[in-house]
């Protein structure tokens, strides 16, 4: 674990009453990577991403982003972009308002807000479009504009909720290509999703929790990749595998396995 990586966890729990929603999550995400983070419904994801974007504090461990820690909001925020998997975006408003409302809650100076707006319209080939209201976009769009907004002040780190959900083919592909152009731009990028094709598409490291806990972690190929026997497994094989809730499993999964995990 380098100490200076764009993501670090230590220890980092979450616990609502007595329960635990992420439990002693220690990990940390270099970079220029694009991380996947994967877990079945209920495993933590959400909470764990809120606690790295600030929206909810730790109940204990740390964690940093870009070096900071993610209990000094003001210090983290301005580092991070955040699109969440119901993005706030206002239907009464043009796409180029919408826009320029972010980059000003962003502090972002008037002349760089438009001219990077401008840029970011025309990569993502809204151009023709962002004088329309939002209320007339299609679900593709809307999301476009959601990416664009979680880039505006050009962040560090990317963090990513199901980008790629209820998208067609077309415009989840445009998503999958702009996680893509930004990685190779060195950007960090953190990617939850259920879609396995996604992060086997996107992803140079995978963490898949189960239960709060990282029950896996490595590249896509140490995690398909059987040393002992020389097979090939699927990613969704391993994920049914790690968070399988047998009996006979959830003693090894308090141990973290080593059989899958770094
Ligand atoms: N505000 C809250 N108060 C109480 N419990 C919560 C709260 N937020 C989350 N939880 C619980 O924490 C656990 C983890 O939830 P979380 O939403 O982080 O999971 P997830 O992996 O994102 O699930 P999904 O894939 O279904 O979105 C769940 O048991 C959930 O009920």
């Amino acid at each position: 674990m380098t100490p200076d990586a764009p993501i670090r966890t230590e220890s980092l729990t979450k616990r609502y009453g007595d329960d635990a929603a992420v439990r002693d999550l220690t990990f940390s995400v270099e970079r220029g990577e694009v991380f996947g983070f994967l877990g079945p419904n209920g495993a933590g994801k959400t909470t764990t991403m809120q606690m790295l974007t600030t929206l909810t504090r730790p109940t204990s461990g740390e964690a940093w982003v870009a070096g900071e820690s993610v209990r000094d909001r003001d210090a983290v925020v301005g580092h991070l972009g955040y699109l969440p998997e119901e993005p706030p975006i206002h239907d009464e408003l043009t796409g180029r308002e919408q826009l320029e409302y972010v980059a000003g809650l962003r502090d972002l100076p008037e002349t760089e807000a438009s001219e990077r707006i401008r840029e970011l319209l025309a990569r993502f080939d809204l151009a023709g479009d962002a004088d329309d209201r939002i209320s007339t976009y299609s679900k593709g769009m809307k999301q476009k504009t959601a990416l664009i907004q979680a880039l505006v002040h050009d962040p560090d780190v990317l963090f990513l909720d199901e980008p790629t959900s209820g998208l067609d083919p077309r415009a989840a592909r445009t998503v999958r290509n702009l996680v893509s152009e930004v990685r190779a731009e060195g950007m960090t990028v953190f990617l939850s999703t259920h879609i396995l094709p996604v992060v086997e598409e996107l992803a140079d490291r995978v963490g898949v929790l189960h239960e709060g806990r990282l029950v896996a972690e490595g590249s896509p190929e140490s995690l398909t990749h059987r040393a002992e026997s020389g097979e090939e497994s699927t990613l969704e094989e391993v994920f049914l595998e790690v968070t399988s809730e047998r009996p006979e499993d959830a003693a090894s999964s308090e141990d973290e396995p080593s059989e899958f995990a770094r």
